[in-house]
């Protein structure tokens, strides 16, 4: 890593992990010094994307076309041709969510995942360049396991627990995305401003929970376990903390993105130096074992109910047996963890609604 100082962070953690952007607007995007690896969005970045001027006359023109099939059959063409704007600017996979509204309702999540398939096929968009992201509720992971069984990416997304991760393993994702922070945006007094995230973020722990939990699937099986896409950061030493982790890739907002091309690289507040980037293949055989400064984070929970009966999430429990009883019973014991997947899946029925509301305004225009 020569002449490192001379980098800036987006430089030095592309070294590291993939960079991903977590929004949707292509001349963001295309304004950017690299292209990012995939393109994330969820309900609220849709609609925005939905609601800019640029995009008026083809929702116009979409919602005339569907009219009889539905809003949710314009708002999902919308987010692919959306993606097919982005496709060439980024070098892996556009992502988009299945309805909030379904989070806890198998057959909708799967007709609405099949129903994105077929448009993104129909707009030349490959099953290797997209990825369809579902909230890993109980429904949400049965959903999935059914749609990777036929071959459609898909990636477990509102991940708050270590249980969810390793259902979301048996469902056979590609990708998790566990959230840093839950509903703190809405509440900035909830956020854990620390001085080290990587070590004193509450959530930290979770987060290398399941990259351990990972590690061990891996070698005990060999099959390769989803790769984590963590997500919603407060700051640039929680996206430095995630490469520190052990995450894939890390998805950033336009403004963390714009802040990491600009800040120059600090080695002092770097201790995650020199870690190199596994590839995908086989990442759980790469990932380097626990180190001394993050071992702690692998025997306790500050997040869990109760500090003295806390317990490491075991890997030998099918979590998806019983119509996913068992992720379901774990949920309802880690009130932390459920009320943070309730809190984001509440957010993005609120961000559909919107959505719905501009779709069918723009479907009655259609009609005078
Ligand atoms: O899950 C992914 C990517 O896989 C993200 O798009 C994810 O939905 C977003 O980062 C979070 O919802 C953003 O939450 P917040 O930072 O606005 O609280």
């Amino acid at each position: 890593m020569a002449n490192q100082q001379a980098k800036c962070w987006l430089d030095v953690l592309e070294e590291r992990v993939n960079m991903d952007i977590d929004w949707m607007d292509p001349a963001f995007i295309k304004s950017l010094p690299r292209k990012p690896h995939d393109q994330t969005s969820n309900q609220l970045w849709m609609g925005i994307q939905l609601a800019h001027t640029s995009n008026t006359e083809l929702l116009k023109t979409t919602a005339k076309e569907l009219k009889a099939e539905g809003w949710l059959a314009t708002y999902s063409k919308m987010g692919t041709l959306m993606c097919k704007e982005n496709i060439d600017s980024i070098l892996g996979r556009v992502l988009v969510q299945t309805s909030p509204s379904q989070a806890y309702d198998m057959a909708a999540t799967i007709e609405h995942a099949k129903l994105y398939d077929r448009e993104f096929q129909q707009r030349g968009i490959s099953r290797e360049r997209f990825c369809i992201k579902i909230p890993a509720t109980g429904p949400g992971v049965l959903a999935m396991r059914h749609l990777s069984r036929e071959g459609v990416p898909v990636l477990g997304t509102a991940v708050f627990s270590v249980e969810q991760a390793i259902a979301c393993s048996q469902a056979g994702c590609i990708y998790i995305s566990p959230y840093y922070n839950g509903k703190s945006h809405q509440d900035p007094s909830l956020w854990p401003n620390v001085k080290d995230p990587a070590t004193q973020h509450p959530f930290s722990h979770r987060i290398y929970q399941i990259i351990d939990s990972y590690r061990q699937l891996y070698r005990r099986t060999g099959q390769d376990q989803p790769l984590i896409k963590l997500a919603a950061f407060r700051s640039r030493k929680e996206v430095v903390a995630g490469a520190e982790l052990g995450c894939h890739s890390l998805t950033v907002s336009a403004a963390m993105l714009k802040e990491l091309a600009d800040t120059p690289y600090e080695a002092e507040i770097d201790p995650g130096k020199n870690q190199p980037k596994p590839t995908e293949k086989g990442f759980y055989g790469q990932l380097q074992d626990p180190s001394p400064r993050l071992q702690p984070l692998l025997t306790s929970d500050p997040l869990a109910q109760s500090k003295d009966s806390w317990k490491p999430a075991s890997l030998d429990v099918d979590y998806l047996a019983n119509q996913a009883s068992e992720l379901i019973k774990a949920l309802d014991n880690d009130p932390a963890g459920k009320h943070r997947l309730e809190d984001a899946i509440a957010m993005f029925v609120k961000a559909e609604m919107e959505s719905k509301a501009l779709i069918e305004s723009a479907t009655q225009q259609a009609a005078l």
